[in-house]
């Protein structure tokens, strides 16, 4: 077998463009060596229809945007070319409603697509397979994973765990990728306000004694009592929940301010299972009323005698951690904003067609139009593809998932949403060319 294929590798690379060879099976490797070589190729699949579905997914892929062609057939059917495509067309288009990609691709102003569902869903099989249509469509693009069960480096069937932006290969236009690691920027938050607690319980400590001795007049003992208000180690030992993420994407934004960055017109959020999500957009909130305490405190302090300055002597470093703090808000702010901009941004729920799933759906959408946050789209993925012979398990499976798409149109929330409807496919959905068919599926 392995001697079979790289007979098969050998021969497509050493093959002229446009030259034809033949092939009882081939596989995603195989198919980019085609691609760059041009070559066509013709796979004789035999007359095992297990194998129907596998050769077609390739087929499209192979097809699209591509000088090669693809053809199949066995010597008891005959040519099974018409066969297969037909079978692509029923499973590629399921879907009542399509995605809207054109005005998802339309226009040269960044946007941000966030991707975000219960867990296992195919959250980052859509995000990845979005970004390689988005770049394969002239768009710069960035995918970046917030989910701290990172999945986007076995996507794309690259590491990209160093946590800085690795070039993906493949797409027409460039295509970065990044995983970030949520919970080390919480723990650089904790060092952050670690330290303006240490220094302002210090403080606190000093104020008191210079209090205790009538030292201080009433004014500096209200800085005193500012002080034991913060109870910052509360913060530091319950961190709200989501700040991981946001942190993360707040980092993110920042980068993408600069000017080496600012090429990048679509990212795609692949974003953590929804919980986590959800609390994140009342993070600002929180933000504002810790932070604002902090800073408060440090204009009190800035403005206090001379006499103070002097007990201050560490004035610097504090300045600097309320800084870092401060910054945060300010990035935190922005991220609130970003969320909630219909212009340049759109949640994307993904969901798959069970009564849990939907019914989780359900409720997060209800809250991201509470705080404001577009979403247009309801990707339902892994939907069994049409057949003629279920048996029956798949039967009942169908009629399960027939049963959660008729929940979606009559739910409150979800009915008003476009619903992009996802077949199961029976190839892993791993590395660009299975996102890039998976991506001519979904986003049509
Ligand atoms: N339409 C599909 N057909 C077949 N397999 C799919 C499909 N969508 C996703 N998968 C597979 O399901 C598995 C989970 O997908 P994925 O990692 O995209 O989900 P996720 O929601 O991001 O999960 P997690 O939250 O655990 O990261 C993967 O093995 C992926 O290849």
């Amino acid at each position: 077998m392995q001697n079979e294929s790289d007979n098969l590798h050998g021969e497509m690379q050493a093959a002229d463009d446009n030259e034809v060879v033949r092939t009882e099976n081939i596989d995603w490797d195989e198919l980019e060596i085609a691609q760059d070589n041009n070559v066509d190729i013709i796979t004789e699949s035999g007359a095992d229809p297990s194998n129907i579905f596998t050769q077609a997914s390739i087929a499209t892929s192979l097809c699209q945007g591509h000088n090669a062609s693809w053809v199949a057939f066995t010597e008891e059917t005959g040519n099974l070319f018409q066969l297969f495509m037909n079978v692509v067309r029923s499973v590629a288009a399921p879907s009542e409603a399509t995605a809207g990609f054109e005005e998802m691709v339309l226009g040269t102003q960044r946007k941000y697509y966030m991707l975000g569902g219960k867990g296992g869903v195919g959250k980052t099989s859509c995000a990845a397979s979005l970004a390689v249509k988005l770049a394969n469509n002239g768009h710069p693009t960035l995918v970046v994973s917030t989910d701290p069960a990172h999945s986007l480096s076995d996507s794309f069937a690259q590491d990209l765990t160093g946590g800085t932006l690795v070039p993906v290969d493949g797409p027409y236009s460039p295509l970065f990728a990044l995983e970030i690691n949520p919970e080390k920027q919480g723990k650089n938050f904790e060092v952050s306000v670690g330290e303006v607690e240490s220094k302002t319980s210090w403080m606190a400590w000093v104020l008191g004694r210079l209090q205790n001795r009538r030292k201080l007049n009433k004014g500096k003992g209200t800085v005193w009592l500012l002080l034991g208000e913060l109870k910052l180690g509360e913060l530091l030992n319950s961190p709200p929940p989501g700040l991981d993420e946001a942190i993360a994407i707040s980092k993110v934004m920042k980068f993408l301010e600069s000017q080496e960055y600012n090429m990048f017109t679509r990212i795609v959020f692949d974003t953590a299972p929804m919980g986590h999500t959800l609390r994140l957009l009342s993070l600002p909130d929180f933000l504002d009323a810790s932070i604002g305490k902090i800073l408060k405190l440090k204009q009190k302090i800035f403005s206090a005698t001379s006499a103070l300055k002097s007990v201050f002597g560490q004035q610097e470093n504090q300045t600097n951690a309320a800084d870092k703090l401060e910054k945060l808000r300010e990035r935190m702010i922005k991220v609130r904003e970003l969320f909630r901009d219909t212009n340049s941004t759109e949640f994307v729920i993904v969901t798959i067609p069970t009564v849990m799933a939907i019914s989780e759906s359900s409720r997060l959408c209800s809250s991201l139009k509470k705080d404001n946050v577009p979403v247009k789209r309801l990707v339902v993925n892994q939907i069994l593809p049409p057949s003629t012979s279920d048996c029956k398990f798949c039967a009942m499976k169908r009629k399960d998932q027939a049963r959660s798409i008729s929940m979606i149109k009559s739910d409150p929330e979800l009915s008003s949403l476009t619903m992009i409807q996802a077949p199961l496919v029976d190839v892993e959905i791993r590395g660009v060319p299975a996102l890039q068919f998976l991506g001519d599926i979904v986003w049509k």
